[in-house]
C-alpha cells in the first residue's frame, strides 16, 4: 500500500533530546513527494518555523492537537480547552512550585518545567473533576484537556486536506503521539521511543532519533509505501 501523507513528532524524533535538528531526518522529509505535517505538543509559531526551514511548509497540527492550520497566514484552528487547563494548574501551583513555559503564546495547554513530583501532581489533579490530563514528553509537562491529543488533530487536518488519518504513516517517540500513531494507517516508534508507544507501533527503527526517522523513511521508500520526487 502507498500511503499519501506523513504526519511526524518534532521533539525526539527529528531532533535529539538537546533538541537539535537532525538534517538527515530533514532532507529525508524533503525528498518525499507527499505532504508532511509537523504534529508537536510545541506552540504554533514554533512548529510553522520549523516546518518552513526544513522545507515542509505548512501543515501543522501544534499544542498536542489543540492549534491546527493548513497555511502560514491563515487563522489556525484554536480548540476552546485553556479554562479548564488554567483551574487545573491554580489548584496545582498552590501546592507545587510550578514553572510555565512558552506561556505567552501558547493558546490551548498550560506547559511546565519538568521539576516537581508529577505522580503527586496527577493525585491531587484526579481529586477534581476537571476533564484533564497531566503527560510528561521527556521535553516538558502539559497540563491539557483530555477532548484533544494529536490524533483529533489528525483527524482535523486530513479533513482539510481532503485525506483520512489512515492515509497517513505516523512517526513518534512519546506518550503525546499515541492516539496519533493509533489512527495513521501505519505507525512508527523510534528507537528512544517509550516502550508503550513501540508496542503500539506497527514499526520500530533500529536508530533513535532523526537518525531513526532516516532509516525507516528510507525502508518506507524501497517497499513502495512512501514515495519521493524523481
Ligand atoms: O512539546 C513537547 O513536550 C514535545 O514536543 P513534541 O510533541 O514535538 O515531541
Ligand atoms: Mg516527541
Amino acid at each position: 500500500m502507498t500511503f499519501k501523507a506523513l504526519a511526524i513528532d518534532i521533539d525526539g524524533t527529528i531532533t535529539n533530546m538537546d533538541r537539535r535538528l537532525s538534517l538527515k531526518a530533514t532532507e529525508k522529509l524533503r525528498e518525499l513527494d507527499v505532504p508532511v505535517v509537523l504534529a508537536t505538543g510545541n506552540i504554533l509559531c514554533y512548529a510553522k518555523a520549523t516546518a518552513k526551514l526544513i522545507g515542509v511548509c505548512c501543515n501543522v497540527i501544534a499544542e498536542n492537537g489543540g492549534v491546527v492550520t493548513d497555511r502560514f497566514d491563515k487563522k489556525p484552528y484554536i480548540s476552546d480547552v485553556i479554562t479548564e487547563c488554567e483551574q487545573a494548574f491554580d489548584i496545582l501551583s498552590r501546592e507545587f512550585d510550578m514553572e510555565k513555559l512558552d506561556s505567552v503564546h501558547r493558546r490551548t495547554e498550560i506547559v511546565l518545567r519538568r521539576d516537581f513530583d508529577l505522580e503527586r501532581a496527577r493525585a491531587l489533579l484526579n481529586t477534581t473533576d476537571l476533564d484533564v490530563e497531566i503527560i510528561d514528553t521527556h521535553f516538558a509537562i502539559h497540563i491539557k484537556s483530555k477532548k484533544i491529543n494529536k490524533g483529533t488533530g489528525l483527524v482535523r487536518i486530513a479533513d482539510m486536506m481532503g485525506l483520512k488519518p489512515s492515509d497517513f504513516v505516523a512517526i513518534g517517540d512519546s506518550v503525546n503521539d499515541m492516539e496519533l500513531l493509533a489512527l495513521a494507517g501505519y505507525s512508527v516508534a523510534v528507537s528512544n521511543a517509550d516502550d508503550f508507544l513501540k508496542d503500539i507501533a506497527d514499526h520500530v527503527t533500529r536508530e533513535s532519533y532523526g537518525e531513526g526517522t532516516a532509516e525507516v523513511i528510507d525502508y518506507l521508500v524501497s517497499k513502495g509505501m512512501l514515495n519521493t520526487r524523481q
